[in-house]
């Protein structure tokens, strides 16, 4: 994980309130080709203001624009002059002013030559101390104001940037306008992220669900394995490049080097008259001026050009959404904490790479899984504070415990190390308070079950504490949110919840009851009675889940869920994408779906009998919290929904096929009926969710535990109830169950 940048001068930072807008600019450069109007940004900068040279080069049509910039950069110091003429000098014994011209009166001069840049020759250098009133004056030319630019802490690169996209959308203020929204747009997200690693108060860190929506129309990439994919061969992209840029960037230290020394060499031996007295040394010295200065030259452009080659790779990446943001950081970060939580992975061994898998699949790799690269102290503490957010403060501590551990390992220096601390400080007494005010645990919070504080400790009702009492399963009644919760992660974890009695009765069986089954019958696993819940082996050859991953891959997108108003929304409830393949995609798709009638008995093909196939990507730490798949038996007001849903019926049966092995986590799980599935690639689960009246089967409740290692794909069908009327009757008794295979 890349460590945060917390250098300031990353940002621009204004405060207008002062007297002097305090700013930071970072050396910048920005060149506009197009109507060849040139701005350069150079960072000379201090505490009080910036300096800025720009360099206009302007022609034909950009001209007035360019004259009225000039002009406005003008007033704006005669401006200052005339302020600092009542207000005297400035306490650094230098104006505070706008364009206080620094170097000689030839510069000073510069700018006022801009005043008519096509009458002048060339280019026309106009060189200015540009402090907030000369910015604002330019945004207002530009028909914007700069402090509003400034104020959203843009960079001057961005600033920059809106102006050459002005300049060639011929300053049309409606394109500047628009170009701005949407820049601003990104600028926030590199402002959160300042927040989010500057600020030291805990709380403040806001990390939610909501905000990992907050950008409806952008692909989060950590939501599938085969997005971060691409993300790795994006980067190796950048690699390479940077790979050809370090040897550029060493050809060029090496040239200029041997040309410094040459010349260096020849004046410390001679004076200059006598060097050119030489026949020998005139002719070197000719010789370094063109020969060995021209490799100068091209070394340096070189190097240049392929900095350039970067950044548009890195422009393009961004553009196309190829490159992570704040919230897909967030968002592996939340996956990350959950992940630890859920399955209580060891924090002495988790954070330096190494942890086991769960249940059955467990054997297949015993000696655990470890991971190429380690938790810095830092990262440690970055979690806890999501963690803390989430409101595992107990984990929060653990994290916080373990970055200062680190952090002493790393010999972080001491004001790092005080940061953690307070940080932990912190965490303990929110941790404290919430035990002591709504006890040690809840639906979206959990703590130790004595406070950490030893005098608080020390409290009667922590000293009389038994022991956590200790689990008894609930199964087949309603469960509290929290009571699911804990079911659904102790099965998650492998542990078993059935009595022996219910799972003594599962039979594993052929079956044949189609003719087309009689060459190769199905392998039918009873997995569950109550629910009735088989799993079909080697329902998929492992050549058709791969043909068929390959039809999901460009289909995938964020996955959703149904919220409580019926509306669809992505959250961290589910993380996963997904994509529809319909019966014309592509030819393995009907025959999938007829495979699922001969399996199933019931009518998969048409589009009232069922849905298209729904296929998934979970990446690391994707999940979908306990859930039904039927929703019109529990929506409040049906007639809300689409009619062709109404029409078509409620989701009678659910066709679940394991597209990839899960090599640890990932399992599906069944709170209420104490059931696990473990995933198993080309093999299919399936389950009725309704009984025969369509009310929706409780029980049926399930969800899928976060994948802890692997890559995770799967497909539904689901199977509509009311096309089934002659396969699947309804029955008389409302709790009748549908005859099961
Ligand atoms: O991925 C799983 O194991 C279950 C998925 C599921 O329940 C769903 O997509 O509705
Ligand atoms: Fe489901």
């Amino acid at each position: 994980m890349r460590s945060p940048n917390r250098d300031p001068s990353s940002r621009i930072r204004v405060d207008s309130a002062e007297h002097e807008p305090k700013c930071t600019v970072p050396p910048s450069q920005f060149a506009v080709k197009g109507n060849s109007w040139l701005v350069q940004m150079t960072g000379k900068h201090s505490r009080s203001q910036c300096t800025v040279h720009a360099t206009a080069n302007a022609s034909s049509e950009t001209h007035t624009a360019a004259k009225r910039w000039c002009n406005e950069l003008l007033r704006s110091r005669s401006d200052e002059r005339r302020k600092r003429g009542r207000r005297g000098r400035s306490r650094r014994g230098h104006a505070p002013s706008a364009l206080r011209a620094r170097g000689t009166e030839r510069r000073r001069r510069g700018v006022v030559a801009c005043k008519n840049p096509t009458r002048a020759s060339g280019r026309q250098a106009a060189r200015a101390r540009l402090s907030l009133p000369c910015l604002e004056s330019l945004g207002k030319a530009l028909g914007r104001s700069a402090k509003t630019i400034i104020s959203t802490g843009a960079s001057p690169d961005r600033f920059l940037g809106v102006l050459g996209e002005f300049q060639e959308a011929r300053w049309s203020p409606s394109a500047i306008e628009e170009r701005w929204n949407e820049k601003s747009n990104e600028v926030m997200m590199v402002g959160r992220w300042a927040v989010l690693v500057s600020v030291s108060v805990l709380v403040s860190v806001s990390v939610s669900a909501s905000a990992l929506t907050s950008d409806a129309n952008r692909e989060d990439l950590f939501s599938a394995t085969v997005k971060l994919e691409t993300l790795l061969a994006n980067e190796q992209v950048l690699v390479e490049n940077l790979d050809t840029y370090l040897l550029y960037a060493q050809q060029r230290l090496d040239i200029v080097r041997d040309y410094v020394r040459g010349f260096r060499e020849a004046v410390a031996q001679r004076t200059y008259s006598e060097l050119v007295a030489n026949p020998i040394d005139a002719f070197l010295l000719v010789k370094r001026s063109t020969i060995d200065w021209t490799a100068v030259e091209d070394a340096l452009v070189k190097e240049l050009n392929h900095s350039k080659v970067i950044h548009a790779w890195s422009v393009q990446f961004r553009e196309t959404g190829f490159f992570p943001v704040v919230d897909d950081l967030q968002g592996a970060a939340i996956s990350l904490v959950q992940l630890q939580d859920i399955y209580k992975l060891n924090m002495t061994e988790f954070p330096d790479g190494f942890f086991r898998g769960f249940g059955e699949r467990h054997r297949l790799h015993p000696q655990g899984f470890r991971s190429a690269g380690q938790l810095s102290a830092r990262d440690c503490e970055f979690l806890g504070r999501h963690a803390f957010n989430k409101g595992f403060y107990d984990t929060a501590i653990q994290w916080m415990e373990t970055a200062y551990r680190k952090g002493v390992e790393e010999s972080l220096p001491q004001d790092r190390m005080r940061d953690i601390q307070q940080s932990l400080e912190m965490a303990a007494r929110v941790h404290d308070e919430i035990l002591e005010q709504q006890g040690p645990r809840g639906y979206n919070w959990h703590t130790r079950e004595r406070p950490l504080d030893p005098t608080l400790a020390r409290k009667e009702r922590y000293l009389d504490s038994l022991p956590k009492a200790q689990f008894v399963p609930k199964l087949y009644q309603i469960q509290t949110e929290e009571e699911q919760t804990e079911h659904m992660e102790r099965l998650c974890r492998g542990e078993r919840l059935r009595p022996p009695a219910l799972e003594a009765g599962l039979k594993c069986r052929y079956v044949s009851w189609h003719p087309s089954l009689l060459i190769g019958p199905l392998k039918l696993e009873e997995q569950s009675h109550e629910p009735y819940i088989v799993v079909f082996h080697n329902f998929f050859s492992d050549a058709e889940a791969e043909h068929y991953k390959q039809l999901g891959i460009p289909r995938l997108a964020t996955s959703k869920h149904m919220a409580p108003d019926g509306n669809y929304v992505s959250s961290m409830v589910r993380t996963s994408k997904n994509g529809w393949l319909r019966n014309e995609d592509d030819p393995m798709v009907p025959k999938i779906a007829r495979r699922i009638e001969i399996a199933t008995g019931l009518r998969a093909m048409e589009r009232q009998s069922a849905e298209d196939f729904q296929i998934a990507n979970y990446g690391i730490g994707g999940l979908y919290t306990t859930h039904t798949d039927f929703f019109i038996s529990n929506t409040a007001d049906p007639t809300k929904l689409p009619e062709h849903e109404v029409f078509i019926g409620d989701r009678l049966a659910t066709f679940l096929i394991y597209v990839t092995d899960v090599e640890a986590g990932g399992a599906t799980v069944f709170p209420r009926a104490g059931v696990t599935l473990w995933p198993e690639k080309g093999s299919a689960a399936f389950w009725y969710n309704l009984y025969k009246s369509g009310l929706g089967d409780e029980n049926t409740r399930h969800a899928a535990c976060p994948v802890l290692h692997g890559s995770k794909w799967i497909s539904n069908k689901w199977i509509r109830m009311n096309d089934q009327m002659f396969d699947a009757p309804c029955g008389l008794h409302h709790l009748e169950k549908f005859a099961t295979p």
